[in-house]
């Protein structure tokens, strides 16, 4: 194991064209590659704009145009590539998947959002994701020359128990393409990387599109790379950008040490499960 690696969110405008948010993607990735980058994070739903008629008309089967620029690009430049996600077709169902590749060019993971975006802010944001999408059932905590990392998809890092039960599956890194928005973004963005990262003492990758006042949705964007201590490795605000980060697998291993939170678990008390379906 390499004690040292290093990431980059490309926080990318995504827009109505679905070839251009593929050029973005592939120009960004190329970008972040050259500036480095071992390991490249995209958004949550990158290739469309994140709305229900949008994913519906847009979902694709595996392999597609999209999963397919992914696997030549990470083969190409030899880096893991976290394709955020994209609503993926399969059979008469629509899921949104976050597709991950390694240097080779192999998929080594595939994870379908599990908690779908069902909320109702009164007066501010209502969204209905389970009208159109299939909810995934599958922990995901992949493997990669570095260390594990656990994959799950925006809503997903509101619920403390996956992101619990992916540390106690040995991830030392969680990465969360999402897309909170202009409510619930400054409201919870940050808290919410902040304590999973400390909880689960990982280094927490939240990775948003940019703002685009042209989609119906307003994403947050603030992008977020967190330590193990939360402390802020990297972040930025609502714009384009790439932004940058060491994972320091060394620090994640002195900070486990000194405060040994998941060690002293009652677990005599109380436990955490994984049901099987
Ligand atoms: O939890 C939130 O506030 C935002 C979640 C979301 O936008 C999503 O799951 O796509």
């Amino acid at each position: 194991m390499m004690g040292k690696f290093n990431v980059a969110v490309c926080q990318m405008l995504v827009t109505d064209n679905k070839k251009k948010n593929l050029e973005k993607a592939e120009a960004m990735i190329r970008e972040a590659q050259s500036q480095g980058a071992q390991l490249v994070v995209l958004p949550e739903i990158f290739n469309c704009l994140y709305n229900n008629d949008y994913m519906r008309e847009m979902a694709e089967d595996f392999p597609g145009v999209t999963t397919t620029m992914l696997r030549n690009l990470a083969k190409e430049l030899g880096l893991y590539i976290v394709g955020g996600s994209i609503p993926e077709k399969s059979k008469e169902k629509i899921f949104n998947t976050s597709y991950t590749f390694n240097p080779e060019g192999d998929l080594i993971a595939t994870y379908r959002k599990m908690h779908l975006f069902d909320i109702d802010v009164k007066g501010k944001i209502t969204f209905k994701e389970s009208d159109i999408l299939a909810s995934g059932e599958g922990i995901t905590v992949v493997d990669t020359e570095f260390c594990k990392i656990g994959i799950a998809i925006c809503y997903d890092m509101r619920f403390p128990e996956l992101m619990r039960l992916m540390a106690l599956k040995g991830a030392e890194v969680i990465v969360v393409p999402a897309a909170f928005n202009t409510t619930t973004g400054p409201a919870h963005w940050h808290d919410t990387i902040k304590i999973r990262a400390v909880d689960n003492q990982v280094y927490f990758i939240a990775a948003s599109p940019a703002r685009n006042l042209e989609s119906s949705y307003h994403a947050y964007g603030h992008s977020t790379i967190m330590n193990p201590w939360g402390e802020i490795v990297a972040t930025t605000n609502e714009e384009e950008s790439i932004i940058y980060g060491e994972i320091d697998l060394d620090y994640i291993k002195k900070v486990r040490e000194e405060l040994p939170l998941l060690k002293h678990r009652r677990t005599d008390l109380y436990r955490l499960e994984i049901l099987e379906k």
